[in-house]
């Protein structure tokens, strides 16, 4: 499908009040490889578009840079962002409800993308900062205008497309974050406004617990049989 081809907004049921459909029964996963996967779910939240108008009002949108090279670039999208999903939006808490009970990784942190149009991107990278875990499961839901969403190997090679529309969900499995690179990009046709809702667990921030080091004690054995505990390492 081109840039061109894709609806400005969303599937059909994004009118009405916003719903969660907690069946997951339009639930599709593609495996990327033996430890990798993307899941999508077409129409998993119904009722979009009045959640898109309620997110794109919020206060809290900012201007974020990064250091490029040797200067301070503005990143290509404003973010919001939630540390504590209690203090999130109501509609947002009941989707992080559903996809903890649904995943079973309790979602306790949220932060949001405004692509305000065609010209704004996030580019190649996986979600180190907020997925350490080897294995994790990354939720995305899209909500305005449809744009490409692309997967590609971390070492190089070819990416595959999903398109998710407004109200559709993008979950990125196993070892996505650290084998697979993922990315939003620029595209030349012109688009409306879209938030993307990204849903982060702190119990998948922690990174693993080292394999367990083979331990040797280092105890001292006393001429009269005694034996000094020493320290193990
Ligand atoms: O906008 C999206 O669909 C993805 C955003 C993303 O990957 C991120 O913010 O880490
Ligand atoms: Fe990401």
């Amino acid at each position: 499908m081109t840039d061109a081809a894709l609806p400005l907004f969303g599937g059909p049921d994004d009118a009405g009040e916003p719903s969660v459909d907690e069946s997951f029964a339009s639930a599709y996963r593609v495996s990327l490889d033996e430890h990798s996967w993307i899941e999508h779910v077409p129409g998993l939240l119904r009722g979009a578009d009045a959640v898109f108008e309620e997110l794109h009002a919020l206060e809290e949108w900012e201007q974020r840079d990064r250091w490029m090279y040797t200067r301070r670039v503005d990143e290509p999208r404003l973010t919001a962002e939630f540390p504590d999903l209690a203090e999130a939006p109501a509609v947002l808490q009941t989707v992080a409800r559903a996809l903890s009970a649904h995943y079973g990784v309790t979602y306790d942190r949220l932060w949001l993308n405004l692509y305000r149009d065609h010209r704004d991107s996030t580019g190649w990278h996986g979600d180190g900062a907020t997925a350490l875990k080897r294995s994790s499961i990354v939720p995305v839901l899209s909500l305005g205008a449809a744009r490409r969403f692309l997967v590609r190997p971390t070492q190089g090679g070819m990416s595959s497309t999903w398109h998710p529309l407004a109200g559709d969900l993008i979950v990125m499995g196993g070892r996505c974050q650290t084998d697979w690179r993922h990315c939003v990009p620029k595209q030349s046709a012109p688009s409306g406004p879209r938030i993307s809702v990204n849903f982060a667990a702190s119990s998948q921030a922690r990174p693993d617990s080292p394999e367990p080091a083979t331990r040797r004690a280092t105890n001292r054995f006393h001429r009269d049989g005694s034996m000094e505990a020493g320290p193990t390492w």
